[in-house]
């Protein structure tokens, strides 16, 4: 019998230039969005490719963003003192996968609920690391994200 393996959500996804598509979508929508625009009011021109570079790496692709840009500890310093709330988390989270709908993504059950499951853990993560007395762990990992659950409860 053929050995068979498992693709990682980065190659089922389409790889890297799957996600650039989808972040730089996403962010002309955040741009036009009331709650979410001013949030991003000031953001680069290269900031959908970072977070593209980051998903990339978390959903097991390249880890360009670790070599490149700073790693899972510079990410968490660009949330640090935002304020953001829960009501615009969520709308980034619609958003995103409003936006995965529009670019016709891979939509099997299977991959949209780890990838909701992965949204929903990352932005809750942005919006603690959002608020006062927030801080970064320098020795934080990159987060991996897999086909599987999340593993046991909250510990900081
Ligand atoms: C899974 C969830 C998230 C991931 C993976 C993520 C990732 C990132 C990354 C990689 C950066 C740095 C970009 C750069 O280097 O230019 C960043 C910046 C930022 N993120 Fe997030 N983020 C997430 C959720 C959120 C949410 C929910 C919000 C707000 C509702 C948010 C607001 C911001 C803001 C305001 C910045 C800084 C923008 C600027 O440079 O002006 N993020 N994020």
């Amino acid at each position: 019998m053929p050995e068979q393996t498992v693709p990682t959500l980065y190659q089922w996804l389409g790889g890297i230039e799957a996600l650039e598509r989808l972040t730089v979508r996403f962010y002309q929508h955040v741009k036009n969005d009331e709650l979410l625009g001013p949030v991003f009011a000031h953001m680069s021109d290269e900031h959908p490719a970072h977070v593209a570079a980051f998903l990339a790496e978390v959903l097991g692709g390249p880890a360009e963003y670790s070599a490149r840009h700073g790693g899972h500890p510079n990410m968490i310093r660009h949330h640090l003192n935002r304020h953001l709330s829960q009501e615009q988390r969520r709308r980034w989270v619609g958003l995103l996968l409003t936006t995965a709908d529009e670019l016709a993504m891979p939509d099997d059950p299977e991959f949209r609920s780890a990838l909701v499951a992965y949204l929903e853990w990352g932005s809750r993560l942005a919006v603690i690391n959002s608020q006062p007395g927030a801080q970064v762990d320098e020795d934080a990992p990159m987060p991996r994200w897999g086909w599987g659950e999340a593993k046991g409860p909250y510990t900081g």
